[in-house]
């Protein structure tokens, strides 16, 4: 049988990572697929270096737009990055009535919608198992693998570089600067790194989670964004002290009033094992109603680990290229006619509880000041300790919540701060227990 062509635009990490499992895993790709799968076309602006990572028998060019309108190409595989040249090439693609294979979460958390409807009017597939988690086969599973279930919550570490620097900041006392440096030289983070430590990342594929597990449009729009870069190591041993892991977690939850979409580090009990997933390993917990709790543990950044998704996707494709456009998975699991626009909750009306540390005068009277304006906005306190004066007569107080809404949260930390023993600003970190 003829071999499927994949052209390649964006020779990078995971492009290289592409051209590398394609070849040393061809015999059993092929079987799989049914077909021989041919990398055939590859762009990048810099040919000599895409020549090195695809080999001498792929054509290379300097023009993506000439992948994208070559007539032999049966599959695109953008991976660029980015939404906006990135975006014209996905879009001609699929105009050619191309397939498109993709990793580029915030082309999709931003112009999906008009992407996959695009490509329904087309009868082309767009494929993304590597937009998120990586190399983790969520999108699968939360597509198919529990499309029995009504999905009530999902809450995942879904950026690899967030979680890689955590890890090492805990584990081996170091810097910021230096992790982050790694992680870029690892491959793990974006272009621009603040979309890692500033969540952005995490936003946009949570948003696509979202959509799947609820059937409702991509809203990345109404996402809470709150990185990793303001993170104080103190906070993290505090946490510790207390039982708890500081996670950057992406979580979304459907309740009665509307949707959660929210990013932020989290403190999560020691003993969970999501709270026990390092390094630049991902995971994501998602609750189905029939099913209960399920966890999805793996790489989530780097060449190889994001290769195997996209493969994975072009056999998916090969596989399916065939079937009648009605009959495949719909590329948001709901039949596109089925998508809801459920409401979206503002953070206002998000409940959590609470990790606050309240740096005070070191005076009589402050902790039962602080108690009285918890008790004025209804907050009960959980657990509350305090940490020895930091200098001459000042001390810190670090008291967990029980659950109550955001805004109570901050009309209470409005208050307390504007208390004269209240020397800096309240430190606020979320807590979730994730039991199900
Ligand atoms: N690095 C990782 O671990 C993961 C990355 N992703 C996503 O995969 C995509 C690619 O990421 P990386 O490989 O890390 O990026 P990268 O920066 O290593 O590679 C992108 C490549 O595209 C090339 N390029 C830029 N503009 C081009 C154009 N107009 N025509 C042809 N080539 C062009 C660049 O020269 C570069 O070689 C992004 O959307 C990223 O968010 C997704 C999951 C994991
Ligand atoms: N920069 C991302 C790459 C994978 O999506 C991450 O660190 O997770
Ligand atoms: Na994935």
């Amino acid at each position: 049988m003829k071999p499927i062509n994949i052209g390649l635009m964006g020779v990078g990490t995971v492009g290289g990572g592409v051209a590398t499992v394609l070849k040393r895993n061809a015999e059993e790709i092929s079987r799989r697929a049914g077909r021989d799968i041919r990398l055939t076309i590859a762009a990048r602006r810099n040919v000599e270096q895409a020549r090195e990572l695809v080999g001498e028998e792929v054509a290379i060019v300097a023009d993506a737009f000439a992948v994208v309108d070559h007539p032999d190409v049966d599959i695109v595989v953008e991976l660029i990055g980015g939404d906006t040249v990135a975006k014209e090439l996905v879009l001609r693609a699929i105009a050619n009535g191309k397939h498109v294979v993709t990793a580029n979460k915030k082309l999709l958390a931003l112009h999906g919608n008009e992407i996959f409807a695009r490509a329904q009017e087309k009868g082309v597939m767009v494929a993304f198992e590597a937009a998120v988690a990586g190399g983790i086969p969520i999108i699968k599973a939360l597509r198919e693998g529990l499309s029995a279930n009504r999905i009530e919550w999902i809450a995942g570490i879904i950026n690899g570089t967030s979680n890689f620097i955590l890890t090492e900041m805990r584990e081996k006392g170091a810097s910021f600067a230096d992790v982050l440096a790694e992680a870029q030289r690892l491959g793990y983070a974006e272009a621009d790194p603040t979309f890692d430590v500033e969540g952005h990342d995490a936003g946009h594929k949570l948003t696509i989670m979202a959509a799947i597990a609820f059937g409702i449009p991509m809203n990345f729009g109404a996402c809470y964004l709150e990185g990793i870069s303001r993170l104080d190591g103190r906070d993290i041993r505090y946490a510790e002290e207390l039982g708890y892991r500081v996670k950057l977690l992406g979580l979304t939850r459907c309740t009665e009033d509307g949707v959660e979409l929210r990013v932020h580090p989290t403190l999560i009990p020691e003993g969970r094992l999501i709270a026990n997933v390092n390094g630049v390993m991902n995971a994501v917990l998602a609750k189905g109603d029939a099913i209960g709790p399920t966890l999805y543990y793996g790489a989530g950044a780097g060449a190889l680990p994001t290769a195997s998704a996209v493969v994975a996707d072009i056999v998916d494709v090969a596989r399916l290229m065939t079937a009648d456009p009605e009959h495949r998975v719909p590329h948001l699991a709901f039949q596109p006619d089925q998508l809801k626009d459920l409401p979206l909750l503002p953070m206002d009306e998000v409940v959590s509880s609470y990790y606050l540390r309240i740096s005070v005068t070191d005076r009589a009277g402050v902790l039962a000041e602080i108690t009285r304006l918890l008790a004025e906005n209804d907050i009960s306190i959980e657990a509350l300790i305090q940490k020895g004066s930091l200098s001459e007569g000042t001390a810190e107080v670090v008291l967990l919540t029980h659950r109550v809404k955001e805004r109570q949260a901050n009309a209470a930390i409005a208050a307390i701060e504007a208390l004269a023993s209240v020397t800096c600003p309240v430190v606020r970190l979320r807590m979730e227990e994730l039991n199900g």
